[in-house]
């Protein structure tokens, strides 16, 4: 079957606060994305890969490529004012009839290869696969009242990507009016009515936020290399 992968990565990392934006920053020698592109091609380099930045970024993103050495082969699509509009454009940039495709956020550059692959496998089986972890912490629900609750933590579950689907699907939940709480792809396929299966995603599958996860994504890049 068609495998694709939607690398979305057209925001400006507000939270980072940094002059260029997160995805663009270095770590381990190389720009964030490319860690991220990485992953999937070196999985299997037969999957359709789906950049998604902002139209103004393009000829930046070139100029890294050329200044790295970097020849995964990959497809340039223009990003949109949110997220899901990112998504949108990346899925309509894909012409196939039918396949899978895994959305993933261009910062998390950890996910393992075992995640990609189990998503695209029971994505195949269930029409979707979230990759999601459990918590480690205890967590409490606050109330306009100023008063906290304890929640059973057993019945939440931290959500991450890849967000696998299958394509025709995942095309037919994204033909609808963005909502507020559409903030990521499983939101808006269960908006069509369906139910999203879930996968166990990996812990080190962090998203690159604020300026202390480039110093854990620094570490677990060390730790990766053995140093
Ligand atoms: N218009 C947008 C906004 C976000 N994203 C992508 O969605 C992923 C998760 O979003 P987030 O971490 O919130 O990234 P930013 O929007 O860049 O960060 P911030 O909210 O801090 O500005 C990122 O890979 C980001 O580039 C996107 O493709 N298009
Ligand atoms: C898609 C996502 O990464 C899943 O955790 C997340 O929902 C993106 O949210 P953000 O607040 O826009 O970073």
């Amino acid at each position: 079957m068609n495998r694709a992968a939607i690398i979305v990565a057209g925001g400006r990392g507000a939270r980072m606060g940094s002059p260029i934006p997160k995805q663009y920053l270095e770590i381990g020698g190389k720009p964030v994305l490319m860690w991220t592109l990485e992953v999937f091609y070196q999985l299997d380099p037969s999957i359709k890969l789906v950049l998604v930045i902002p139209e103004v970024d393009f000829s930046f993103w070139q100029e890294l490529c050329q200044q790295f050495g970097f020849t995964v082969p990959h497809e340039v699509v223009a990003g949109g004012m949110s997220r899901f509009q990112s998504v949108k454009n990346g899925l309509n940039s894909i012409s196939w009839k039918d396949g899978l495709v895994a959305i993933h956020d261009g910062v998390r550059p950890f996910v393992s290869p075992e995640v990609i692959s189990l998503g695209y496998d029971k994505a195949a089986e269930y029409g979707s696969a979230i990759a999601v972890t459990p918590l480690k912490d205890s967590i409490r629900k606050l109330t306009d009242e100023n008063k906290s609750f304890y929640q059973e933590r057993q019945y939440f579950r931290l959500v991450q990507t890849p967000q696998t689907f299958d394509l025709k699907m995942i095309k037919q939940a994204f033909d609808v009016t963005e909502l507020h709480h559409f903030t990521d792809d499983a939101t808006v396929f269960e908006h069509q009515g369906r139910q999203v299966y879930l996968i166990a995603g990996n812990y080190e599958n962090i998203k690159i936020t604020t300026p202390e996860d480039m110093e854990y994504a620094q570490f677990l890049l060390h730790r990766r290399k053995g140093d």
